[in-house]
């Protein structure tokens, strides 16, 4: 019998902020001439990341009434909840444990809150998982010819695929010791010119091939695991000697055995770890081949002084509780059904899709984790890619659409890029994302905008002719997220920093944020026409 959950519309916050919603909004423009405003900006401590949210679309005494929403919500103690191993995902009677991969945010010698097992479990994974990627990339590890390999190759789908590629592409170019020469490769459509544009370039005697699926039944990956390795058969990698070309990563290693792959190259995770939160886990052996296992311990750590922060911080200067309760505000007081991001630094070229799914996977759903439905939006639409892009895209549609579209906006203080001009590159980048996120929240208004047009020397009466279609409502919320550095440390917390904030939301809204069983349907209709 699942406990009741009450509805979020029903807390007093809830009720204050849908008054304050219903009095007339001051322009953005007008907000941000408000004293104290620089209030909205925090800092999470160790992480090098900030948030300046000053352009969101409320003042203090809104932003206080959405603190109060979520500690009416419980999110505090779900937090600790999480973080204890509770069987958080009610509807599998499963606890939510990808903070436990990142390990301790204890003091040293305090016992982990998920207990003693699942701390040696997951070290022990996470030390077989860095040794296989070292001895991989210093070539102790042969090939079945007794080569070094030159290429890793993830077939992935998913959770299986969107966390590593995302932060191999993130990292990958400016780890110092990845110059390895070890190419990292991923496939995860199953339309055929996926598999076969990845394979056709490289070498079978030097390919190492991992196949990464929690269930290790996924038809795309299944799909495209037997292509290649059709592939290292039709490359004279055949028996036994294949076993040395092979890699699997997955929940379920009595499936991956049966399909024949070795003991020794099976990396395992739990079925408390989400697929789209699994880049911590053995899910990352990709990751860690492309950057190296100092690397990636790094990144946990990040993600682990994130948890860090998110468990200690109060509810106002906590960061995801930051993001969660702005998008909460746009999602449900100012009915906007969307949420862009926008990502400046180019390595991140990748974030928008993992976030995607980290999201909406997570918090699609439609009704609370009691099966009641539920009476207020949940989940945003998000969506978005690389910002300096998207400028020259769909940004028109920000400044001068019908749609409200709230933005969060990435940027990184420092540059490392070995070209002699990269400064300067960087200031253009970074001139580009505040001036977006200034010019969304302020506009230009008519008179502004004749002003202008008289001051570029055009004559008053044509000038007014055109003035409408030359000015810019404004008024678009958006929030800055500043790394101070794009390293593997603060890639960790970034992310770790969207989780909790998808957590933040599903309890504000009383949804399981860890099942997805809305993709489960399509699967079953796939088997049952197959099946005819
Ligand atoms: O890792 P698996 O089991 O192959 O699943 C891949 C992906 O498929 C889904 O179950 C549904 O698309 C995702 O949640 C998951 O990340």
């Amino acid at each position: 019998m699942n406990a009741p959950v009450p509805s979020p519309t029903t807390l007093p916050a809830w009720q204050q902020l849908a008054q304050l919603a219903a009095a007339p909004q001051p322009h953005l423009r007008e907000r941000l001439a408000q004293p104290g405003r620089a209030a909205l900006q925090a800092a999470a401590e160790g992480t090098g990341i900030r948030i300046d949210f000053t352009r969101q679309a409320f003042d203090e005494a809104i932003w206080s009434a959405l603190t109060t929403l979520a500690r009416e919500a419980g999110v505090e103690s779900q937090r600790d909840a999480m973080f204890a191993g509770q069987a958080i995902n009610t509807s599998e009677q499963r606890a939510v444990l990808h903070v436990a991969l990142r390990g301790t945010p204890c003091a040293k010698g305090n016992a982990a809150p998920w207990g003693t097992v699942i701390q040696g479990l997951v070290q022990s994974e996470l030390n077989r998982v860095c040794e296989f990627a070292d001895r991989v990339r210093a070539g102790d590890l042969k090939s079945s010819t007794g080569a070094a390999f030159t290429d890793v190759v993830n077939i992935g789908i998913g959770g299986s695929d969107l966390g590593p590629r995302m932060a191999a592409d993130a990292l990958a170019p400016l780890c110092s010791d990845s110059q390895t020469g070890l190419r990292v490769h991923f496939v995860s459509n199953p339309d055929a010119w996926a598999v076969y544009h990845t394979l056709r370039g490289l070498n079978p005697t030097t390919t190492l091939l991992i196949v990464a699926s929690k269930t290790f039944t996924t038809q795309e990956t299944m799909t495209n695991a037997t292509t290649a390795r059709r592939w290292l058969d039709d490359g004279g990698i055949t028996g036994t000697a294949q076993s040395a070309h092979l890699v699997a990563i997955t929940a379920a290693p009595r499936k991956s055995a049966a399909a024949g792959y070795p003991e020794a190259h099976t990396f395992t995770f739990w079925d408390w770890v989400g697929g789209r939160y699994s880049v911590w886990s053995a899910l990352g052996l990709p990751l860690a081949l492309a950057i190296g296992s100092t690397a990636f311990r790094e990144f946990l750590a990040g993600g682990q002084a994130m948890d860090a922060h998110f468990r200690s911080a109060p509810l106002a200067q906590n960061l995801p509780v930051i993001l969660a309760m702005s998008g909460v505000w746009n999602r449900n007081f100012l009915n906007c059904p969307t949420q862009l991001l926008a990502c400046y630094p180019s390595r991140l070229v990748r974030f928008a899709p993992f976030v995607q799914q980290m999201d909406m996977e997570s918090n699609g759903k439609r009704v609370r984790k009691d099966g009641q439905p539920c009476d207020s939006g949940t989940g945003p639409i998000l969506w978005g890619g690389l910002g300096i892009d998207g400028q020259h895209a769909y940004f028109q549609l920000l400044h001068q659409g019908t749609h409200r579209v709230p933005v969060e906006f990435i940027g990184v203080d420092t540059e490392d890029t070995p070209l002699p001009l990269a400064a300067e590159h960087h200031r253009v980048v970074n001139l580009n994302l505040r001036a977006q996120s200034q010019a969304l929240a302020v506009g230009r208004d008519e008179a502004a905008t004749l002003q202008a047009l008289i001051a570029e020397g055009r004559d008053p009466e044509q000038a007014a002719e055109f003035v409408s279609q030359r000015s810019f409502p404004g008024n678009v919320p958006n929030s800055v997220i500043w790394l101070d550095a794009l390293t593997p440390h603060r890639l960790g917390a970034l992310i770790a920093l969207y989780e909790h904030k998808v957590f933040v939301q599903a309890a504000i809204w009383g949804i399981n944020a860890y099942d997805q069983w809305g993709v489960e349907l399509g699967k079953t209709m796939a088997k049952a026409m197959e099946n005819g």
